[in-house]
């Protein structure tokens, strides 16, 4: 199968990329990604030279350069390539819109024109919006999201059911929850507290530190993928979730411990505006129809993941010398006092 991953040099698609070719023999894959501030090939470096692997440069909101990618022959998409982080959505929206939703409706465009076979759209649980503390969001809870992030992501999610009905284009769509794992950009919680206390610089909670998130390992994200590429029905939604629910506070007090750092490194900052209160994501529908199981429990995928930012400081170091520390800077410098 000739697969094309779109960014696949950020964290869960380049995951998802070593994944694949390590797994299946006879698949090449096609990485289109513009690399922008999360995108890194050193994330690939295993694979660079795999002859089954081939890096592109290219945007895909940008037509022209999508329409040349897909004369390479292409027989599946699998869609990675979005603008995440919430807080980035919330001081600039308009690069989600234009990357979230024209820039799925573009591939969605040249998907169909070229008949591939199979359109995974690589989605979230912050679609459905927040929850209380009881239930959890199934693939029929309606979609309420609060973010420009979210909402964008929904925005999405909507043009792929609507080339479903409309064109019949064989479109799945995959909503996880949290993901962390090696490679995670150090703006998201899990690595920005690994991080930060690695570096002797105070851990920025939100609020009341009481928000709760549902935390997938990434290798268990990748094999659900995979699953759905190769068995998901076509025109579904498939909830992609680990189990594992955690406040932050708990979060950050774990990963301080297994660093042996104190909990002192705790700060409590202004709360993040619109902030969702709890995901929490029903999977049976993919465990029962397509038989996913996580392989990570939480304990074993957060020990993993503090060993390999322990294990790889240039490569989080080299970010932090860059647009990242700028960014942090400006974001937080207005609103908090921390002792950096
Ligand atoms: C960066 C940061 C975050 N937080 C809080 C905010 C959230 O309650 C929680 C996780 O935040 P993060 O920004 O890592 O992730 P979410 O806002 O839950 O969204 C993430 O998970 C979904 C599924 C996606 O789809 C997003 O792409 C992904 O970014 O920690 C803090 O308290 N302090 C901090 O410095």
């Amino acid at each position: 199968m000739r697969i094309l991953v779109t960014g696949g040099a950020g964290f869960i698609g380049s995951n998802f990329i070593v994944y694949m070719l390590n797994k299946h023999a006879d698949c090449k894959i096609f990485n289109v990604d513009l690399l922008t501030y999360s995108g890194n090939l050193n994330n690939l470096i295993k694979v660079e030279n795999n002859p089954n692997y081939k890096f592109i440069k290219a945007d895909i909101a940008n037509r022209t350069e999508v329409n040349q990618i897909f004369k390479l022959g292409i027989d599946a998409v699998v869609n990675f390539a979005a603008e995440s982080h919430v807080d980035r959505s919330i001081m600039a929206p308009d690069i989600f819109v234009k990357t979230n939703v024209l820039g799925t409706q573009v591939l969605l465009e040249e998907a169909r024109l070229n008949k591939v076979s199979k359109f995974v759209q690589i989605s979230t649980d912050e679609v459905y919006g927040s929850l209380g503390e009881e239930g959890f969001f199934n693939e029929e809870t309606p979609l309420l999201p609060n973010s420009p992030y979210s909402a964008s992501k929904a925005g999405g999610d909507f043009l792929v059911r609507a080339y479903y009905e409309t064109y019949g284009l064989p479109t799945v769509i995959t909503r996880c929850s949290n993901n962390y794992g090696p490679f995670q950009f150090p703006e998201k919680l899990i690595p920005l507290i690994i991080v930060n206390a690695l570096s002797e610089k105070a851990i920025p909670i939100y609020g009341d530190g009481l928000y709760i998130r549902d935390w997938l390992y990434v290798e268990d994200h990748c094999s659900a993928i995979d699953l759905v590429l190769n068995r998901g029905v076509n025109g579904e939604v498939y909830n992609i979730g680990g189990n594992n629910e955690r406040t932050n506070l708990q979060l950050a007090k774990t990963v301080l411990r297994e660093l042996s750092k104190p909990e002192t490194m705790i700060q409590f900052v202004q709360d993040r505006p619109g902030h969702d209160r709890r995901y929490g994501i029903d999977s049976k529908k993919i465990r029962s129809q397509l038989g996913w199981n996580p392989m990570y429990d939480f304990e074993t995928g957060i020990r993993n993941t503090i060993h390999w930012y322990l294990q790889n400081q240039d490569w989080w170091k080299d970010i932090e010398a860059g647009e990242y520390r700028n960014y942090y800077l400006k974001q937080y410098g207005t609103r908090m006092s921390v002792n950096q």
